[in-house]
């Protein structure tokens, strides 16, 4: 079967279901601090994540049994990446079935929280490491799932930058949530 979109949240009788975010900012500087014409130039930049196979993705995962999709996304994102969000700030964006379904919710922040929320996740991730060196048992999903962690700038320029970084492999739906995102939420065509 090939990925269709579906309308949001709806499930299907016998497919698992499967909840990712894209936690979000409108526009960042990524060259705020370079003395030329760049300085001021700002793009929209999400965070993704590097699994073990290789393939990048959103951080999230299945849904268990009994748990609404929005329990299920704050349990994973809080697993995976040692977040806890407000389930009342998460926005659907879009689902897609296939072998499973999958739903995908946008959390937009500004600038500063968004970079905040990337050092988290990197203290997150270097915290496991250590734990990981010295044996004190590490229970997150680092190194086992997750390999990376990742800012994507959303910038089209020429046909490099999204028009490249979306030749890459991705897990699942991630591929067709992130065009629905780029498209809908930003208004990027690739
Ligand atoms: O960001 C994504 N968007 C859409 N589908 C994804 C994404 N990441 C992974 N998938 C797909 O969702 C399914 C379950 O994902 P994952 O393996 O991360 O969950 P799990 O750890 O709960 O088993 C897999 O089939 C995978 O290919």
């Amino acid at each position: 079967m090939k990925t269709q979109r579906v309308p949001f949240g709806q499930t299907s009788p016998h497919k698992k279901n499967a909840v990712f975010l894209a936690i979000y900012v409108d526009a960042i500087s990524p060259w705020k601090y370079f003395k030329d014409d760049m300085q001021h130039f700002k793009c929209p930049a999400l965070i993704m994540i590097d699994r073990w196979d290789g393939r990048m993705g959103f951080p999230g995962g299945t849904v268990n049994e009994g748990e609404t999709l929005l329990e299920a996304l704050v349990r994973e994102i809080k697993e995976e990446i040692g977040i806890t969000i407000k389930p009342e700030k998460v926005h659907p964006i879009a689902s897609h079935e296939n072998r499973i379904v999958t739903h995908f919710y946008g959390l937009k922040v500004l600038e500063a929280e968004f970079l905040h929320i990337y050092y988290h996740i990197l203290n997150n991730f270097s915290r496991s490491i250590l734990l990981h060196a010295y044996e004190e048992g590490d229970n997150s999903h680092f190194m086992s799932e997750i390999t990376g962690i990742k800012i994507v700038p959303l910038l089209q320029h020429e046909n490099k930058g999204i028009n490249r970084f979306i030749e890459n492999a991705f897990a699942g739906a991630t591929r067709e949530d992130l065009l629905v995102l780029l498209k809908e939420i930003f208004g990027i065509e690739i």
